[in-house]
């Protein structure tokens, strides 16, 4: 099964080569290379402090990194390095094929902005102009993560933290993004707000076929959502693979302690 899937296996979508981050004499990551294909959900599990939000900011552009390079497969163009784009092309990438998930909504929403309008704003930065189309694709978003209709109008603060959770992904999905970049989606959240995200997460994956690289310290989450998973341990990947194998049979000592640790818990 698994090698029928490589010999077809669509090139990929994201590769990360030799990324390095250091922030003056302290280590963030080292030498990270991966690649993700279409579709594909990686995991970043590790303690904290071992590398995993230095990494995503870095291959999400938010941070230069001291050395690598991110090829990415665009639509238009085939495959480029995100950090030999300029700064508006980087943007637009950004604002269109990606979607980035923040683990405090208040960093990915604008908070004096109405439901509507947060899920509005992506297509209009790419050159939606029509009110009527772009509120009904917008409700269409909200009906999606489960927001009521009735709440298009109101703003985020008045929501609850699921609730603005659900807000920022339809803002991020909204342009149809290929590549989304998720910090701890659900950390914060009450225990049973927490299952509800992530089953309406997993269908969204699923259902838009989106590519997803989460990062997050909970292996609940990631035995849930990712396809492969990839450990980390003072800013190194010590271990990756296949996520039920990686949890069923940990190699590396520091994984084993990590699962074995869950399942004490
Ligand atoms: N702005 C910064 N300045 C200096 N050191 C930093 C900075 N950001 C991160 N670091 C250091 O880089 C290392 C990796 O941190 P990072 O935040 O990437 O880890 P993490 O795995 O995401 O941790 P957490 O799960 O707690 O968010 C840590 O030693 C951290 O102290």
């Amino acid at each position: 099964m698994i090698s029928s899937a490589k010999l077809t296996a669509p090139p990929p979508l994201l590769q990360v080569k030799g990324i390095s981050k250091s922030y003056g004499s302290q280590l963030g990551c080292q030498g990270i290379s991966f690649s993700v294909r279409p579709g594909e959900v990686m995991g970043i599990v590790g303690e904290s402090g071992s590398g995993k939000s230095t990494l995503l900011a870095c291959i999400s552009g938010r941070l230069q990194p001291d050395t690598g390079s991110l090829i990415y497969n665009m639509k238009d163009r085939g495959p480029v390095d995100v950090l030999a784009l300029s700064e508006p092309e980087r943007r637009r990438l950004a604002r269109t094929d990606w979607g980035i998930v923040h683990q405090n909504p208040r960093d990915g929403l604008r908070m004096d902005v109405t439901a509507g309008g947060n899920v509005g704003e992506r297509p209009m930065t790419i050159g939606a102009r029509h009110y009527g189309n772009i509120r009904s694709e917008a409700q269409d978003w909200l009906d999606k993560v489960e927001i009521d209709l009735f709440r298009t109008d109101d703003k985020p603060k008045t929501f609850s933290g699921g609730m603005q959770q659900r807000l920022q992904i339809a803002r991020n999905l909204a342009t149809r993004p290929r590549l989304v970049f998720m910090d701890e989606p659900t950390g914060g959240l009450d225990v049973s707000v927490q299952a509800r995200l992530l089953d309406l997460l997993r269908g969204l994956v699923r259902e838009l076929g989106l590519a997803v690289i989460i990062v997050t310290h909970d292996l609940a989450v990631v035995r849930l959502l990712a396809d492969r998973l990839m450990v980390m341990q003072r800013g190194q990947v010590i271990e990756e693979g296949l996520t039920d194998q990686v949890l069923d049979d940990p190699h590396h000592p520091y994984t084993q302690l990590l699962v074995s640790s869950v399942l004490q818990a």
